[in-house]
């Protein structure tokens, strides 16, 4: 980014997707010059991930966007565990939470609804240039400069929010250690609507099996099936049995209606610092998990708000900058620990819990019956534990 003068200035972003875009508005309220890179020629359409937790609403009203986010979405107050058998292991509330968060709900909404809120609230705050592939960064006195299919863009600062194959964090060599689950995950949009399928179906429901697990989950579009995929065959076989899986989990006599169907590998990685220079990593970039407990654009959009937070404090002179700026380091490795010790500890628990068959049935329904039990359960689940100052529960 070069300003009229010709100097470096400002907050280059890569990646205008959620964790991108909340960074971006973040910095750019502060009153910091952004300018956001994004590879695609419009904001992604993908619907990708659907829910938000409490913590995010808060920080979502924070910068003026809930509301527009709740005319999109579903608020959803309940969950269930389910076994295949249809039966309601527990079905967890919460509303129990309302003297822990002004929003005891998660709200089921694709994140391809949110992302068109903040670009019109970034309009004539920062500059938004699609076509742009981050190609490679380059460290420079006082800032970095990135390569794009279109060009240099120089900057003070750069955030890598450009997602799991992150250019970014590749450009730096940041390792990214982790796992790769042994099934690829498939997801279906369908336009059943499973709660006259499936008697006493809430709006999101775990349900378990040691092979046929699977997530049922209600959007303002669809309802979405989550389903474990073999890693050795190919997409067309796995698509080709996808419409009697489908009949398997509820029959309505013929095939389902079937939107989209996707299938993904999974992983749980988390990059080896957040922090480098005057590059942070931030969202996929920094971190992946699997998609149980819908913890992914929930922990990258909270990086962009803490980190993006002292970033502002480093660049507006709120923070103390004796050269090496504490504040941001302090927020990157509190980030990189949430990542560790709360996303991907819960997200693997969930993935342990829900192939679990019915060997942990009675732990459910004694965490249904003990009220105490089911708010510490919810505190973790809704990421309120891993928000509040403290840090991970
Ligand atoms: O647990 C959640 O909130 C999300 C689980 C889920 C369900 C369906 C599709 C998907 O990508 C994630």
């Amino acid at each position: 980014m070069t300003g009229a003068a010709g100097q470096a200035a400002g907050v280059v972003v890569a990646g205008a997707g959620p964790v991108g875009l909340t960074a971006a508005l973040v910095l750019a309220r502060r009153g910091v010059a952004v300018t956001v890179l994004e590879a695609g020629e419009e904001l992604s359409s993908e619907s990708r991930a659907s829910t938000f937790h409490p913590p995010t609403l808060e920080m979502l009203h924070d910068l003026g966007v809930l509301e527009a986010l709740l005319e999109r979405g579903l608020v959803t107050r309940t969950f269930q565990y389910r076994d295949r058998a249809g039966r309601v292991l527990a079905e967890l509330d919460l509303g129990v939470l309302a003297g822990d968060t002004p929003y005891p709900f998660r709200v089921q909404c694709e994140q391809s609804k949110l992302t068109p809120v903040l670009l019109g609230e970034l309009a004539g705050l920062a500059e938004v240039r699609f076509g742009h592939r981050v190609t490679g960064v380059a460290a420079r006195a006082g800032g970095v400069v990135v390569e794009t299919s279109r060009g240099e863009v120089r900057g003070g600062w750069l955030v890598g929010a450009d997602g799991a194959h992150s250019a970014v964090r590749r450009a730096l060599g940041v390792p990214f250690e982790g796992i790769t689950y042994p099934e690829r995950f498939l997801v279906a949009s369908t336009g059943e609507d499973l709660a006259e399928l499936l008697p006493g179906l809430g709006p999101v429901a775990y349900v378990s099996d040691p092979v046929e697990w699977l997530v049922l989950l209600r959007t303002p579009d669809h309802w979405r099936v989550l389903l474990p995929t073999p890693s050795g065959t190919s997409d067309a076989a796995e698509l080709g049995r996808l419409p009697s899986r489908l009949r398997g989990v509820a029959d309505p006599g013929r095939d389902w209606k079937v939107a989209h169907a996707s299938i993904y590998r999974v992983h749980q990685r988390v990059a080896a610092r957040f922090l480098l220079g005057r590059v942070l990593l931030a969202g996929d970039a920094a971190h992946v998990n699997n998609p149980l407990g819908g913890m992914g654009m929930n922990s990258g959009i909270h990086d962009a708000v803490e980190m993006g937070t002292a970033l502002a404090d480093v660049l507006t002179g709120s923070a103390p900058y004796g050269g090496r700026p504490a504040r941001l380091e302090a927020a990157a490795a509190r980030r990189r620990a949430v990542a560790l010790d709360h996303v991907q500890r819960a997200s693997h628990a969930n993935w342990e819990r829900i192939r679990s068959g019915g060997s942990r049935d009675g732990e459910l329904r004694a965490l249904a019956a003990d009220p105490a039990a089911a708010r510490a359960h919810l505190l973790r689940s809704s990421m309120i534990s891993a928000f509040r100052p403290g840090g991970p529960a």
